[in-house]
């Protein structure tokens, strides 16, 4: 019997897990005495990278600090066996289906509480104000959320009109889950939620060509309660100091018009003035 076959048989009766302990000795010889060292080692090793992929696992679409997942491996109870957390996060890449981030306790606690880090708010030349990255972002990571007050699309239309033209590019119209046209109304600088704290995602300049981020619809269960959240992710990977934009959906250079989002695409009502990046 070589190795291969040896080892299939044994993980036939042990099969590897996360917690589980090696096969010992005894039962590692009884399918192959001759292959029993080595079947001892591939057994951990198959082991450590499920332990691996484990740990990747939970931090799937935000790139960890080592700190945070050395306390989380430390939580595990783990004695031997341990993965190196440095390791974990020079290998980590932005992971689960796209469709299942919203499930991330980690996703929800920063949409929650708006904590998103990595983010900088600027002066831009000719934009007012934007946001920048200030350490880089993957591909594929969610870099943050679209924040304000959910409204109907209607009541977002009526704000609107009826605010200056200096808040009017802060609505973000889109479809939700049961095919009503809604709006994320972030006009006020800050929200209800969040008095004083001004978000990111309401600062995020828009450019057709250039843009680094894309939205995402989601309808969340966040504390019991289902929501609407819009989150953006990256489109490519994205440089320390690079400006975040989105493509708001806008056609010409200077859009004043009416227009609804299509499921998952989002539209910000209104761009005025020279727009740079187009
Ligand atoms: C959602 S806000 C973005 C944050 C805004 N720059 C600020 O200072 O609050 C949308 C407004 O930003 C400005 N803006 C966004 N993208 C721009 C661009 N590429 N060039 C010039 N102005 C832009 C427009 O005034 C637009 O109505």
């Amino acid at each position: 019997m070589d190795l291969q076959e040896a080892y299939d048989k044994l993980i036939e009766t042990h099969p590897v897990t996360v917690d589980g302990d090696v096969p010992d000795k005894a039962a590692r010889r009884k399918v192959s005495p001759e292959h029993q060292q080595s079947l001892y080692n591939r057994w951990l090793k198959v082991k450590m990278r499920l332990r691996m992929q484990h740990v990747l696992s939970h931090f799937c679409r935000r790139l960890p600090k080592e700190e945070r997942v050395s306390a989380w491996i430390n939580k595990q109870g783990w004695r031997t066996n341990i993965p190196s957390a440095g390791r974990i996060v020079s290998e980590w890449k932005p992971s689960a289906s796209v469709d299942g981030v919203m499930d991330s306790k980690r996703i929800q606690r920063l949409t929650r509480n708006q904590n998103w880090k990595g983010l900088l708010t600027k002066n831009i030349d000719g934009k007012g104000k934007g946001v920048v990255a200030t350490r880089t972002f993957q591909a594929g990571e969610v870099v943050c959320d679209y924040h304000g007050q959910i409204a109907t699309a209607q009541a977002g239309k009526n704000i609107h009109q009826s605010t200056s033209a200096e808040e009017t590019g802060y609505m973000f119209f889109y479809t939700n889950s049961r095919q009503q046209n809604m709006c994320i109304d972030a006009h006020s600088p800050s929200c209800e939620c969040h008095p004083g704290k001004e978000t990111f995602g309401r600062l995020i300049n828009h450019s057709h060509k250039k843009f680094n981020l894309k939205p995402r619809y989601y309808s969340a269960e966040i504390d019991g309660q289902e929501k609407d959240v819009i989150l953006f992710f990256a489109t490519k990977n994205i440089d320390v100091n690079e400006e975040l934009l989105f493509d708001y959906g806008v056609q010409k250079k200077s859009f004043r018009g009416e227009s609804f989002a299509q499921p998952l695409v989002g539209k910000c009502l209104s761009f005025q003035g020279q727009d740079k990046d187009i």
